[in-house]
C-alpha cells in the first residue's frame, strides 16, 4: 500500500495552514470543523494552491518539495478532484464531461473509456443528457467518472454527499465504499460528519484551526474529538 505524506505551510489572509501527517492510502478521511483548512488541504495537494514550504508525496511520486523545488503541475500529479458542487459543465453532455480530462487520447481509447466508466457509476444510457437533466446522486457519479477517466493515482473527494438528501446519501456512501475497494484507488475524503467517517474510512485525519490534532482509526479518533467537544478532560 502507498503512503500519502503531507506536511506544508500555507497562509490564506489571516489563516495560518500548518499541515502535518502521513497515511497509508486507503479510504482517508479528513474530518475537522467548518474553517479547519480541509478544502484548502485538498487543492495543495491537487497542486491548485501552492504551499510557502513543505512537501507532498504519494509514494515514491514528488507532487511537491520545496527543498527541492519541485511543484508538479496540477495535470503531471495524476491527482483526481471532485468538487463539493461536482462543478460539471452545464453546456456539456454526460460524455463530453467525463471525458473532458482525455480529449487528447485518440478516439478509440476515449470511447472504450467512456464506455468501462458509464457501466462502472451506473451512467448507462444517460451519456446525451445535459447535467441539468440528471438527479443529484447521477450528477455526483458523472463527477466521479470524470475524476476517474484520466487513471489518477490518488482521488480527492470534498465533501461529496453534502448536496443529496440523507437516503441518497446513504446509498452513495455504500457505492463509494464498494467502488474504492472494487478499484483500490486512494482516496482522501474531505467530510465533517462523524457517522460518515465512522461508516467509510479506514484512517481519519482531524484538522483543527489549521493544523492536524489526530490520525487514526475513526472509532479511536472521533471518540476522542468528542470528548474534547464536550469539553470533558480526556487522554490517550
Ligand atoms: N484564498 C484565500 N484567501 C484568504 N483566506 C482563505 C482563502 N482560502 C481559504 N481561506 C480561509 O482559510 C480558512 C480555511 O478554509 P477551508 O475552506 O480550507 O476550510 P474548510 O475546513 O474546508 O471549511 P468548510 O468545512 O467550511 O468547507 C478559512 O478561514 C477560509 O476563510
Amino acid at each position: 500500500m502507498v503512503t500519502l505524506r503531507v506536511r506544508f505551510d500555507k497562509r490564506l489572509g489571516n489563516f495560518a495552514l500548518a499541515v502535518d501527517f502521513a497515511v497509508e492510502a486507503g479510504l482517508v478521511a479528513l474530518f475537522g470543523p467548518n474553517g479547519s483548512g480541509k478544502s484548502s488541504t485538498l487543492l495543495a495537494i491537487a497542486g491548485l494552491l501552492h504551499p510557502e514550504r513543505g512537501a507532498i508525496y504519494l509514494g515514491e511520486q514528488v507532487l511537491f518539495d520545496s527543498e527541492r523545488r519541485i511543484d508538479q503541475p496540477v495535470q503531471a500529479r495524476r491527482v483526481g478532484f471532485v468538487f463539493q458542487n461536482y462543478a460539471l459543465f452545464p453546456h456539456l453532455n454526460v460524455a463530453r464531461n467525463i471525458c473532458f480530462g482525455i480529449e487528447r487520447a485518440p478516439a478509440a481509447t476515449r470511447r472504450q473509456k467512456l464506455a468501462e466508466l458509464l457501466a462502472l457509476l451506473q451512467l448507462d444510457g444517460l451519456q446525451e443528457r445535459l447535467p441539468l437533466e440528471l438527479s443529484g446522486g447521477q450528477r455526483q457519479r458523472v463527477a466521479i467518472a470524470r475524476a476517474l477517466a484520466p487513471e489518477p493515482q490518488l482521488l480527492l473527494l470534498d465533501e461529496p454527499f453534502a448536496a443529496v438528501d440523507s437516503a441518497l446519501r446513504e446509498q452513495l456512501r455504500e457505492e463509494l465504499l464498494q467502488l474504492q475497494q472494487k478499484l483500490q484507488l486512494p482516496v482522501l475524503m474531505v467530510s465533517h460528519a462523524r457517522d460518515e467517517v465512522l461508516q467509510l474510512a479506514s484512517t481519519v485525519v482531524c484538522l483543527e484551526a489549521g493544523s492536524v490534532s489526530a490520525v487514526g482509526p475513526p472509532a479511536m479518533v472521533l471518540e476522542r474529538a468528542f470528548y474534547l467537544q464536550e469539553g470533558a478532560r480526556f487522554s490517550w
